[in-house]
């Protein structure tokens, strides 16, 4: 059974914020608890699953939560799940500098939504996949690798550089949340 509320456990606010505007237009309501989940190592999936069972039983309730990847194809999709802490380490202004060594800069932003009706429940997967290149930073540095992406069905210009509605409309986010939407929908 689809939730008439949301209960995103995230500890990114530039996430919720983006979740927050997507979701308005739709009549989904979101709730929101940041609590710190550990992330183990391993496929996207399997790590979307382990962070969203972890999160049910932290809140004893249904739970919503989100990973994100971002994947060079000349790494055989590394970072990807790993992301955070290449640019934790490196910052926005060096990040470019991983692909130096690469001709091909394509990359590709995942973002995978995980629902769970509680603990001990079934785990839903919602994916979206947004294509683009790995670019020397543009724009603002406020949310994560914004400003070294610039999807390929944009006009040229990074995340970070394009108006938050356009982002929303194109980004694997706005992609992945579309999923659920349909899914909410489909099943009330
Ligand atoms: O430029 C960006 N545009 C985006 O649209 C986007 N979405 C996530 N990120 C960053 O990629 C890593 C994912 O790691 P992540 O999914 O584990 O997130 P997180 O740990 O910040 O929050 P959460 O796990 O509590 O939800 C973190 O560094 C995030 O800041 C983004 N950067
Ligand atoms: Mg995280």
């Amino acid at each position: 059974m689809a939730p008439k509320e949301l209960n995103f456990i995230t500890g990114n606010k530039h996430k919720l914020a983006e979740v927050q505007a997507i979701l308005s237009s739709t009549g989904v309501r979101l709730e929101s608890r940041a609590v710190d989940l550990p992330e183990i190592q391993g496929s996207i999936e399997e790590i979307s699953r382990d962070k969203c069972k972890r999160a049910a039983e932290a809140v004893g309730g249904p739970v919503l939560v989100e990973d994100t990847c971002l994947c060079f194809n000349a790494w055989d999709e590394l970072p990807g799940p790993y992301v955070k802490h290449f640019l934790t380490s490196l910052s926005a202004q060096k990040f470019h500098s991983l692909l130096a060594g690469f001709e091909d800069k394509s990359a590709q932003a995942v973002c995978t939504f995980a629902y769970a009706e509680g603990p001990g429940k079934d785990v839903m997967i919602f994916q979206g996949r947004t294509e683009g290149k790995i670019v020397e930073s543009r724009g603002s540095t406020d949310f994560g690798w914004d400003s070294c992406f610039e999807p390929t069905e944009g006009k040229g210009q990074t995340y970070a550089e394009m108006p938050k509605n356009e982002k929303n409309a194109i980004s694997h986010r706005g992609k992945a949340l579309a999923k659920l939407t349909e899914w909410l929908k489909a099943e009330t």
